[in-house]
């Protein structure tokens, strides 16, 4: 489904230039939960960002589903993003105006989805906080704002999820919790998941780990 060749990432900041992510090539297969794990600086996030289609890369070609993304306009690629890409953010990001439920349903009214309604519903539910969906999220703790932006992301039915340090900010109980969410998502739905984690833990069960070091992908 993914597939990077070569791709690096560099950042300037005035005169210093530095290479967050070092010639990686890496082949993510639909219905794979991948985690990607490695010290703070190695590249984690710049990688997602590039999978995610958020990033575009410095060097090296990204093709998703066979289409070279560095082919398309900034507005076809938000589409795409639009459509088939949910992400999960490590402070939640959930809009704090808003409810649970319209939260969840806001990436569907953006596809003028007739059902954007039921379908955030039906998410909410599946991550257990239908309960919830006429909370704000400062009336939620941590955990449960990571379901309800689990239940955003996955409420259109992408066919790709990232997540960046998405239990950075949660307890151990919770921390579970979402991993068991995440797990259900691809393991039921076949959503392709991508996890940037420093949870050994949960790296160890997931079906593919990849270790990242100084902008590079340890084999
Ligand atoms: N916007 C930016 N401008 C300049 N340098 C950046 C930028 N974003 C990241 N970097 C640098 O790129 C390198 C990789 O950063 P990245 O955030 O991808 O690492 P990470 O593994 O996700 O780290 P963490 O676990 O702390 O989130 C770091 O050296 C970082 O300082």
């Amino acid at each position: 489904m993914l597939k990077l060749n070569q791709v690096s990432k560099e950042y300037r900041n005035g005169q210093v230039q530095s290479v967050a992510v070092n010639n990686v090539s890496l082949q993510i297969n639909r219905g794979e939960l991948v985690c990607l794990t490695g010290k703070s600086g190695s590249g984690k996030s710049t990688l997602l960002g590039m999978l995610g289609l958020i990033n575009t890369p410095s060097s090296g070609e990204i093709l998703l589903n066979d289409q070279h993304i560095s082919k398309l306009s900034d507005s076809e690629l938000a589409n795409i993003r639009r459509q088939h890409i949910g992400i999960i953010f490590q402070q939640f990001n959930l809009h704090p105006a808003l409810t649970a439920l319209e939260n969840v349903m806001y990436p569907l009214y953006l596809l003028k989805d007739r059902q954007a309604k039921a379908k955030a519903l039906a998410a909410l539910a599946d991550v257990g906080m239908e309960e919830f969906a006429e909370r704000k999220p400062k009336q939620m703790s941590g955990g449960q704002m990571q379901r309800v932006s689990i239940a955003r992301a996955f409420a259109k039915k992408p066919e790709l999820i990232i997540a960046d340090e998405p239990t950075a900010n949660l307890d151990s109980e919770n921390t579970a919790v979402v991993y068991q969410l995440l797990q259900k998502l691809n393991q039921d739905k076949g959503v392709t998941v991508v996890i940037a984690t420093h949870d050994r833990n949960f790296s160890s069960s997931a079906v593919r780990t990849l270790d990242m070091h100084d902008g590079q992908l340890i084999q």
